[in-house]
């Protein structure tokens, strides 16, 4: 499959320009107009909008998307996305550190699944490991069939290797929430746009937000130099800021760009086993300090501009399912590591985040598209043991649409006495 493409020229003289009210930036979206919409990327269309249902929205819903959420009874009537209220978005940092402060139940459900996961993979037509230690595509099988067997399989899969994707799936967001709550308790997350009437699906549609406008390729932070129009997401796995993070995320792309629009994962197990026996040891059992990627009010000090969640976690964790261990750290939101000096931690940090974003021998990059138009597709990872990153490069303001439920999982904890996967897979080279 090939492309030709023409990258518009952006940049200061496209800053220059004046920015656009939001009615003609919805324009220059159905018109695929990037460099209008790009100079007004700033302030992105999913800021400032009305609480409930954005009409504005749905001036630009994709078609595919607009079908499957027709087939599934969502009522879009009132606009879409749906934008929560602003009552119910915390404002100050001690109330945001407080929800799920105090802890759930959670039933790791990979634990108890048949090893050789013969009910889930008996009922594939095929299964193809994408490289050695990361990624897999199930072919043949749909997602809102699956018995509860089948799940339990599924995510002991998902755990051993890192991300499972289904092409080609006709998956209603009723099911694909069912299928998440069934892995964990669902986030709620208080900010983001979602499906209306569904409040633990979320949407993630860069044409809306516009966010893939104005990133320029960040490799070293969020939000880097607006020079540029195309760029990909800073490597990071969701929602480390929570008390219990997420375990499984399951993003369902609807609509899906004639090409691009890829998100590459990086494995924490095969992380760790890069590193030296010394530096393993000296991570062991450390801890770090992550963030929310939102910031809030501090109550006491009100002006010093937003704060983030703060939350310790072990730098290297161990998975419940797998017993394997993995490095937990992600560029986006990996402060520091407890008990050196900043300039230590900064430069060990960076190490360790360099070993997850430079070596594509223990990553996998994934191009959504289905095999039969109108379908979607579906990735489901374990953020207890990866790092992923979006890739905007698709031309202009192409749809790409996705919703998306996540569910969390236990307290982080590392168990001195579990293994590497090289290790426990009898691979280890000492
Ligand atoms: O759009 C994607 O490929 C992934 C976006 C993302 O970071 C997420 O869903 O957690
Ligand atoms: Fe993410």
């Amino acid at each position: 499959m090939s492309q030709t493409i023409t990258l518009e020229k952006t940049g200061p003289e496209a800053a220059q320009l004046k920015p656009l009210s939001v009615d003609q930036q919805i324009e220059a979206i159905i018109k695929k107009d990037t460099k209008s919409a790009y100079v007004h990327s700033q302030s992105t269309l999913s800021k400032g909008v009305p609480t409930g249902g954005d009409p504005r929205g749905l001036k630009i819903l994709p078609e595919t998307t607009r079908k499957r959420f027709e087939e599934a009874g969502i009522d879009l009537s009132k606009g879409y996305p749906y934008v929560p209220n602003k009552n119910d978005i915390p404002i100050f940092l001690d109330e945001a550190t407080k929800i799920r402060n105090d802890g759930f139940p959670f039933v790791e459900r990979g634990v108890n699944a048949d090893p050789e996961k013969k009910a889930f993979f008996g009922a594939a037509k095929q299964v193809i490991n994408l490289t050695t230690k990361v990624g897999t595509e199930i072919v043949g099988l749909q997602l809102s069939d699956l018995t509860d067997q089948q799940k339990d399989e599924l995510a002991l899969l998902v755990a051993e290797r890192v991300v499972v994707f289904f092409r080609d799936q006709k998956l209603s967001p009723q099911k694909q929430l069912e299928l998440g709550q069934y892995w964990g308790q669902v986030e709620l997350h208080p900010q983001s746009p979602r499906v209306p009437g569904l409040p633990g699906v979320g949407v993630i549609w860069q044409n809306y937000s516009l966010g893939h406008l104005s990133f320029k390729n960040n490799t070293f932070g969020n939000f880097g130099i607006r020079d540029a129009v195309y760029g990909s997401q800073t490597w990071h796995t969701d929602l480390v800021h929570e008390f219990q993070p997420a375990g499984i995320t399951h993003l369902h792309n609807d609509a899906i760009p004639e090409l691009g629009g890829d998100t590459i994962w990086s494995s924490g197990y095969a992380a760790y086993d890069k590193l030296s026996p010394a530096l393993q040891k000296f991570l062991d059992g450390k801890e770090a300090i992550y963030f929310s990627a939102h910031g809030y009010i501090d109550r006491d000090d009100p002006f010093s501009g937003p704060k983030k969640i703060e939350r310790r976690h072990p730098i290297i964790r161990t998975h419940p399912s797998t017993g394997w261990k993995a490095l937990f750290v992600n560029r986006s939101m990996t402060k520091s590591i407890v008990g050196l000096e900043p300039p230590e931690s900064s430069v060990i940090l960076n190490y360790l985040l360099d070993v997850l974003e430079k070596n594509a021998d223990i990553q996998v990059r994934f191009n959504w598209k289905p095999t039969k138009p109108g379908y979607g597709t579906s990735a489901i990872w374990d953020n207890r043991v990866s790092v992923h990153s979006t890739v905007w490069d698709y031309e202009g303001l192409e749809p790409r649409h996705g919703t998306r439920v996540t569910s969390l999982a236990e307290v982080p904890f590392f168990d001195a006495e579990s293994k590497s996967q090289r290790e426990a897979l009898g691979l280890s080279l000492d």
